[in-house]
Order: structure tokens, then sequence, then C-alpha cells
């Protein structure tokens, strides 16, 4: 393996940094969500977060490195992430980095609501930007898919999505996956969709 240990210690406080400012916002609830970084394209490896912990707690044991069957690479008595698979299947169709899970009420809802319409559209805000959409009346579409606990088969549901300028899935009652080049790219797009999402509910409930 050619990933050196600074290289691959780099790449684990990058994550964990990411993870303490999405633990501050409250976005891992009940142990769940999972974050991902990428460390080597060829042969792909990443680290993801170990299954079942508690996300906003920083240990030691907090990522494990994973190869792209998302099997561990080295011998350990953590087990990945149950939800690897949605990792594995972004970073082999896009050129992502980094990518990001959380389950959020602002999602959940979101999800729910136009899950049946297959994806939402946003418009008219801002925020956009944020997904490097810079023209008047810029739109972002985020899909929607059912949530299956059989996850080799979200799995394929996910990468069935995934088409250029698609940054994010939204999986049904169950939360959002995104990604970016990069953390500082994954963390901002997770972050505008957030805010679209709750705007969207807020505006919903006022204007009832
Ligand atoms: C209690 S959360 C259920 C599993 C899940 O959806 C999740 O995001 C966390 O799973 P992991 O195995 O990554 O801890
Ligand atoms: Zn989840």
């Amino acid at each position: 393996m050619s990933v050196t240990i600074d290289h691959q210690n780099n790449y684990w406080n990058e994550l964990a940094d990411i993870k303490d400012e999405l633990a501050a916002r409250d976005w891992f609830p009940g142990t769940s969500g999972n974050l991902s970084i990428k460390v080597s394209d060829d042969p792909l490896t990443f680290l993801v977060t170990a299954s079942g912990k508690d996300k906003r707690k920083r240990t030691d044991e907090d990522f494990l490195l994973v190869d792209s069957d998302g099997h561990p690479v080295e011998i350990t008595n953590l087990k990945p992430s149950a939800e690897t698979v949605l990792h594995q299947r972004i970073y082999q169709k896009t050129d992502a980095g980094c990518s990001l899970h959380v389950h959020t009420v602002d999602n959940n809802v979101i999800s729910d609501l136009y899950g049946d319409q297959g994806s939402i559209t946003f418009q008219n805000q801002e925020l956009i930007k944020a997904f490097n959409i810079w023209e008047e009346d810029g739109k972002i579409t985020i899909p929607i898919v059912e949530n299956y606990a059989d996850l080799p088969r979200l799995g394929d549901a996910v990468a069935d999505k995934i088409t250029p300028g698609i940054h994010g899935i939204l999986i049904r009652n169950h939360g959002i996956t995104v990604w970016g080049r990069n953390g500082f790219e994954a963390k901002r797009h997770l972050e505008a969709f957030e805010f679209l999402f709750s705007y969207h509910v807020k505006m919903r409930l006022l204007t009832k």
C-alpha cells in the first residue's frame, strides 16, 4: 500500500475536524450519520467512520481505512459504517474526495414531502452559489430515493441518480448524502442543502 502514515494522518485530521463541526450543529442524533474521505485513487482507499459510534465524540478509533469493496485495509476490531456502500458508489461514480451523510429533521421532512415526485429543485436563493452556480435564476436539484434496508440496493438506487450537476441525494425518511472534491466543498454543499431545506420548511409553515 503506497499510502504513507503522514498522508493518512492529514486526511484523518481533516475528517475529524469536519465531524466535530457537524456534531456542533447536532447533525448526528442517535449515532446516525457517517463520513468518509478519499486517501488514494489507485487503488481506491478511503477513511470511513466506524459503525454504531456516537459521532459527537472524538476518539482514536473513529475511522478506519477501507478498500474499493469497503473492506478494512488493516486488521482491526472496528466495523466500517453499515452504509459504506453509499460512499463506495460515490467514489466510483464521481471525482469526489469526501462524502458526508447526516440525518436531520429538515432533510427527513423534505424527503417525505417531495419523495413521491422524486426530487426537489430550489431557485431564487443566494446560497445556490455554494454549488458554484452563478447565473441569474440558477437552480439546484436534489434527487430523492426510497430507503431500503438492503444496503446494496440502496447503494444502487443512490448511484443511479448520480449525474453531472448533482451534488447530493436525499434518502426518504432517512437522511442526505452529499459529496465534494474535498472536505471543504462537501461541507459547503451539505450546509447549503440544509439551509435550503430549513428555509423551505419554515416558509411552508408560515404561509399555510
Ligand atoms: C441509528 S442510525 C441507523 C444507521 C444509519 O442510518 C446511520 O447513518 C449510521 O450507521 P453507521 O453504521 O454508519 O453508524
Ligand atoms: Zn444513515
